[in-house]
């Protein structure tokens, strides 16, 4: 994030929201999985899509980013695998645009957290940016622990 030292954590219902994601690949699919769950409705702007992205569940625009595209839309994640796109898309949004540059975590107004979830429990893991391997790894401990305690109830994620 760009300056601030205690993010503040929120669970957001996106079903009227627009969300924009810029790139189509890896990083894509997984950001648009989450987001798929929060009922965004999300358009992907990439002249490529991964096999792994349902077209019926998104718009898609088959196109290279041109600023101009995220206009209208709320909330943007830049993950083109080119960093001066990303970079680009940053300095377009504006102030009421909530942006998140997956290669550059000194661009984003937010970042992505690794989260467990079932029907009435919503875990989210961060470290604040400085290392998602160790979010994904604290979150499967978790995971255990709480399947141990007959506490969790929700599919592997
Ligand atoms: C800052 C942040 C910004 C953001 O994306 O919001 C960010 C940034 C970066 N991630 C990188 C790498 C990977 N990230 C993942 C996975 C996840 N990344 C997520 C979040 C975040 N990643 C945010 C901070 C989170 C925090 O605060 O802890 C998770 C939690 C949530 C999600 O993405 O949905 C999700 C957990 C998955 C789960 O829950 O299972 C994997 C795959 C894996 O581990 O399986 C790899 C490949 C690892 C490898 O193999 O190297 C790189 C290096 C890129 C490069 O240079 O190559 C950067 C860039 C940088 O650090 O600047
Ligand atoms: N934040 C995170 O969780 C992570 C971030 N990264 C970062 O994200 C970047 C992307 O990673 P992957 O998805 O694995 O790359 P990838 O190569 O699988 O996908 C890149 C996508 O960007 C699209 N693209 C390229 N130029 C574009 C443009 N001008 N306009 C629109 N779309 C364009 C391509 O068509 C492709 O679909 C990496 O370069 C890395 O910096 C990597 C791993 C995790």
């Amino acid at each position: 994030m760009r300056n601030v030292k205690h993010p503040y954590p929120i669970n957001i219902d996106l079903s009227r929201k627009a969300v924009a994601v810029v790139g189509g690949g890896a990083v894509a699919t997984r950001k648009i999985r989450a987001l798929l769950d929060a009922a965004a409705n999300v358009t992907v702007i990439s002249p490529v899509l991964a096999p792994e992205i349902d077209t019926s569940q998104v718009t898609w625009r088959q196109k290279r980013y041109e600023t101009g595209d995220i206009q209208a839309m709320d909330m943007i994640i830049a993950c083109t695998d080119d960093a001066a796109v990303n970079a680009q898309i940053t300095q377009d949004a504006t102030h009421f645009q909530l942006v998140n540059n997956a290669s550059d975590k000194t661009q984003s107004d937010f970042f992505n957290v690794a989260k467990l979830e079932d029907e009435t429990l919503l875990l989210t893991v961060s470290t604040k940016g400085k290392s998602p391997a160790t979010a994904k790894r604290i979150k499967q401990t978790l995971r255990r622990w709480l399947d141990d305690q007959h506490w969790f109830k929700g599919e592997d994620q």
